[in-house]
């Protein structure tokens, strides 16, 4: 049988030989195809090879009669609708560590082009002005690298910026106070990093929790005069906070690699002498795309002949027996890793699964990656997924315990997380009722009883009369509906909760309300 491929954005020649040198693949280059002829041409490919320029829709998927694989050449997917490739059995690869190199190295090209204005010198000087005055620059020996997101290339900026005799303090979900001082870097939150730095340079994925992370308040903390890089995803920046805090001089520079909107030609940011920009080219060296071609020809062609991905970035197929059992559970497993993101503080150290009852009959390793993909995927975005997230999590330095026990509480069946972070253990159980779903039936040390979907609100408050009408005036006020209600105390005055399900999410400024109420230890708003 032969397969084909085709490319529709440039690649590495070289890269590509792993495709052109199978006997079982036919390869087709076709890189100016606009989205209307993709969709017609698709149907014929069993894989397709992409870099960023492909937008891979959801559209272009369901025309995607005979596609099984679909290969990134780089880290970030977001051009590609990965839950459309999921629910249409089509399985995605990238090529994570490839580019690596090439883009800690244009981040520092940024840093140091930006710290010395060698853009608008170099400007200046082919429009015949020798302007030495309006080009005097700053120094990094000495200054501080503030890093937000130390993963691949975060961690490869931080360690060439030592090299330039910065000192970096940095933040990650991941990173703990030992591992910082193991790397040499000061640890600590966004707030401190924003705060105490010179220089800021970013280095996450562009996710729910990292769109806009850098804002006009983030812009309000910082040190007049910083200087900020974007080498990673537009839109982790908020470009018009960006813009003002330009304008009002609380910010000398910006190095952006990256743009909400690509192509980003005649943006009010590019009118500004202090930003200087490069078309989307962290990635574009010979060596980068070369290795980036190689990985991902090499898991395709792999693929097709019926091997394993090494890269997968969404689900693999469980084999069907094992699936029947446990398809009932997968809904409940992801959803109590996710609400333990939102219960947890500090860094995850280990996680213990306990499935007793029935549960513990069945083979339940896809169960436990389920629910280690709902605690990384908040953090870690949606690559995240059954396949790579225990490896993630291994690779985060987080221990993995299974268990299997016969303690159901009464329970047919019964899943319990607990998860330990540097900052305590918290713990959440769940089951499925037959014929009625999953439910949410325990909270660390408190009975409950909710189902585990929509708009949550987690209140710690004191076990005292009053505290449950307050918050209940305080919604009604703010005129949120609430549909159910749980509570639940240690002791008679001691800590007690409210869980509550409410019609609608609420916003920083209606839960700093709720906070602010006498009684009230802490409140989390919880989606699920
Ligand atoms: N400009 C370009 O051409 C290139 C851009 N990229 C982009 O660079 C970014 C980083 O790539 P890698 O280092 O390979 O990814 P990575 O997955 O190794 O690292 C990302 C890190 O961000 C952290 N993170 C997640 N949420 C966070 C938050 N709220 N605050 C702080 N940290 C958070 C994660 O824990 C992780 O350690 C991605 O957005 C990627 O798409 C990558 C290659 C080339
Ligand atoms: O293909 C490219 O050049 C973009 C690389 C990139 O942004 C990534 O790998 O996330």
């Amino acid at each position: 049988m032969t397969f084909k491929v085709l490319i529709s954005d440039p690649l590495s020649e070289e890269g590509i030989q792993p495709l052109e040198a199978a006997d079982n693949i036919e390869v087709v280059v076709s890189t100016d195809l606009s989205p209307e002829q993709l969709a017609e041409e698709i149907g014929k490919y069993d894989a397709l090879l992409v870099r960023s320029q492909t937008k891979v829709t959801k559209e272009i998927i369901e025309k995607a009669s005979k596609l099984k694989i679909i290969g990134r050449a780089g880290v970030g997917v977001d051009n590609i609708d990965l839950d459309a490739a999921t629910e249409h059995g089509v399985i995605v690869v990238n090529a994570p560590d490839g580019n690596t190199n090439s883009a800690a190295e244009h981040t520092m090209a940024m840093l140091m082009s930006l710290a010395r204005k060698i853009p608008q010198a170099f400007y200046a000087l082919k429009n015949q002005k020798w302007d030495r005055k309006s080009h005097v620059g700053v120094e990094l020996k000495g200054k501080t690298l503030g890093v937000i997101g130390l993963g691949r290339i975060g961690a490869e900026v931080a360690t060439r910026a030592k090299g330039q005799r910065m000192n970096i303090i940095a933040y990650d979900p991941f990173l703990t106070e030992e591992k910082a001082d193991q790397m040499g870097v000061d640890y600590g939150t966004v707030e401190d990093v924003v705060r105490k730095a010179d220089f800021i340079t970013v280095h996450t994925p562009l996710l729910k929790e990292t769109k806009h992370l850098i804002n006009k308040a983030a812009f309000e903390l910082m040190k007049d005069g910083v200087q900020i890089v974007n080498c990673a995803r537009g839109g982790i920046i908020d470009e018009d906070a960006l813009y003002e805090a330009i304008v009002n001089k609380k910010v000398a520079g910006a190095a952006l690699d990256v743009f909400e909107q690509e192509p980003a030609v005649n943006h009010k940011l590019l009118e500004l002498p202090e930003v200087i920009a490069t078309p989307h080219l962290g990635a574009s060296t010979v060596e980068a795309q070369e290795n980036v071609a190689i990985d991902v020809s090499e898991d395709v062609a792999n693929f097709l002949s019926g091997g394993l991905a090494r890269n997968p970035v969404n689900l693999p197929s469980v084999p069907k027996e094992v699936m029947r059992k446990i398809e009932p559970y997968f809904h409940l497993s992801e959803k109590l890793g996710t609400f333990l993101t939102y219960l947890t503080e500090g860094v995850i150290e280990e996680i213990n699964i306990y499935y007793s009852g029935k549960l513990a009959e069945v083979e339940v390793a896809p169960l436990t990656r389920n629910t280690i993909k709902g605690l990384l995927k908040r953090h870690l975005g949606e690559h995240v997924n059954d396949v790579n997230a225990s490896f993630l999590a291994e690779k985060k330095g987080i221990l993995i315990n299974e268990h299997k026990t016969n303690t159901s509480k009464g329970f047919t069946n019964l899943l319990k997380v607990e998860v330990k972070t540097t900052k305590g253990t918290r713990m959440v159980a769940g089951t499925l009722l037959n014929g009625l779903g999953a439910r949410i039936v325990q909270v660390d040390t408190y009975s409950v009883d909710f189902i585990p979907s929509g708009h949550i609100v987690f209140i710690r408050h004191k076990d005292q009369p009053g505290a449950i009408g307050r918050v209940g005036s305080l919604l009604a006020e703010q005129e949120t509906n609430i549909a159910t209600m749980q509570v639940g105390r240690s002791d008679v005055g001691g800590e007690a909760i409210m869980l509550l399900t409410i019609d609608k999410h609420l916003d920083l400024d209606e839960l700093n309300q709720l906070n602010q109420l006498a009684d009230i230890y802490g409140v989390t708003a919880i989606e699920l």
